[in-house]
């Protein structure tokens, strides 16, 4: 992999991944993202309320395509005030239904990890904005926020960590329990892998009810780091996770609801 600043005239910098060029072909004919719009009826959407399980909820409409944070909206904005890359990132995310378990509207980021020039899209979308954020962590969480926080890490000059589901870790950990619609679930994160006043992004694939990013934050907190932002791919804004962060900045790249 080979990361290429290139300054800009405007002065921007912009931040590529590989070495391919922008009007690269994107493998759509792999695998076709497709949206379902199945769960529209009322049964149907009281279906997918009385089948919530888990840490999964269901998606009732398509993807929107939104780049939002709580601070300042449409900072990335194109003429038509919507970056021309977010409706390409929107489009290759699969909705999968009924997956893990009926009901369930799966936001599968798998496709968008095939099409090469969404992903690097995506990932450029978030180093724009981070870049001159003196940000020294990028934490990652378990397991899709492994795919994105990377090589956001390698470009902008932060170390990457973990933040794993239990007894994964095999170093000495500290841990933060957090509630699911059913139960609770523990995120763990190396001693020793944050220091005291360093400043953190939180990344993840999507924010559902906000508890997942809520227990990275009280960790990270915990140990005196400043969460500077979290970010996601996708947000599901009918869960209202959002809200759940308090006034923690949050900036997502799509909608799904
Ligand atoms: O906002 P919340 O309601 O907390 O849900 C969001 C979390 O759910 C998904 O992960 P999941 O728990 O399915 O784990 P996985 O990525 O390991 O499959 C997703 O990748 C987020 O981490
Ligand atoms: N609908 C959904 N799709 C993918 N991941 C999720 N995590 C929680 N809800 C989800």
């Amino acid at each position: 992999m080979e990361i290429m600043h290139k300054a800009s005239s405007s002065l921007s910098c912009k931040i590529s991944f590989f070495p391919s060029p922008d009007n690269i072909d994107s493998p759509r004919t792999l695998a076709t993202p497709f949206r379902h719009s199945s769960a529209s009826s009322n049964s149907q959407l009281q279906q997918l309320q009385l089948n919530r399980s888990k840490n999964y909820r269901p998606a009732g409409s398509p993807l929107r395509c939104t780049a939002s944070d709580s601070v300042k909206r449409q900072e990335m904005a194109g003429k038509d005030g919507q970056d021309p890359r977010i409706q390409k990132i929107s489009s290759a995310i699969r909705v999968i239904p009924d997956f893990p378990k009926p009901g369930i509207m799966f936001q599968d980021i798998t496709t968008l990890l095939l099409d090469t020039k969404a992903f690097r899209d995506t990932i450029d979308l978030f180093v724009e904005r981070y870049k001159d954020r003196d940000i020294s962590v990028v934490a990652g969480i378990e397991a899709r926020g492994f795919i994105f926080g990377p090589p956001i890490a390698l470009a902008i000059g932060a170390k990457f960590v973990p933040m794993r589901k239990p007894n994964k870790l095999p170093g000495e950990v500290i841990s933060e329990e957090y509630s699911l619609e059913y139960g609770t679930d523990k995120m763990e994160m190396h001693v020793g892998a944050v220091e005291a006043g360093e400043r953190a992004l939180i990344i993840d694939d999507l924010i559902a009810t906000g508890g997942t990013l809520c227990a990275a934050i009280r960790l990270l907190e915990r140990v005196g780091v400043h969460v500077v932002e979290c970010a996601c791919v996708i947000e599901l804004p009918e869960l209202k996770g959002r809200e759940r962060l308090g006034d923690k900045p949050l900036f997502v790249l799509v909608n799904g609801a």
